[in-house]
């Protein structure tokens, strides 16, 4: 993708294309929990009632978890049966355990559909270079806007 050009059309493995972007740009980076009683964490006794807030961004880019963080790429799932329902705590889009994120299938349809749809009858332009800087808060959005213009399929 380059200026003013349109989409490149190449084939890619959806479940771990989904997995992928949901590593390196998941929806909420601070997911909490309340201590119950005191629990041992890092070196640390975190006493009972406290708040400890675990950080989903970082631990998706943390390099003693994965090989090259940074980097987008599908290997790191292709072969690798690393589960989104918050068993694998190094990776946690949905959160995890019984307050983990009941939305995850109708979630992961839901952006499908709409993509598929959305290139499927348009085709789309993008007149910007791509900005993928973040910015973060409970949940992460994009900085700069992504600007792309829709252009009418002509009909079959
Ligand atoms: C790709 C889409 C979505 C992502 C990445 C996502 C992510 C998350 C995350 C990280 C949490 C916190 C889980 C935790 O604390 O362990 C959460 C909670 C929650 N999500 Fe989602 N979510 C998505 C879609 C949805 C949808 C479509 C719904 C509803 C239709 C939904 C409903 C909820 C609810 C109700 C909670 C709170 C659960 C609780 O506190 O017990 N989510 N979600």
């Amino acid at each position: 993708m380059g200026n003013g050009r349109a989409f490149e059309k190449r084939n890619y493995d959806e479940e771990s294309t989904k997995r992928e972007t949901l590593r390196l740009h998941p929806l909420a980076a601070l997911i909490y929990r309340e201590t119950s009683e005191i629990v041992k964490l890092g070196g640390y006794d975190i006493p009972p009632k406290v708040m400890v807030l675990m950080n989903s961004w970082a631990i998706h880019r943390n390099p003693n978890l994965w090989d090259r963080p940074k980097e987008f790429a599908l290997e790191k799932f292709e072969k690798n049966p690393i589960d989104n329902k918050g068993l694998d705590f190094h990776y946690i889009p949905f959160g995890f355990g019984r307050r983990g994120c009941p939305g995850l299938t109708f979630g992961l349809f839901a952006v499908e559909y709409l993509m598929a749809n959305l290139l499927h009858w348009l085709e789309w332009k993008q007149p910007e270079e791509l900005n993928m800087d973040e910015v973060s808060g409970f949940t992460i959005h994009e900085k700069n806007p992504l600007l792309l213009v829709p252009i009418p399929n002509s009909p079959p």
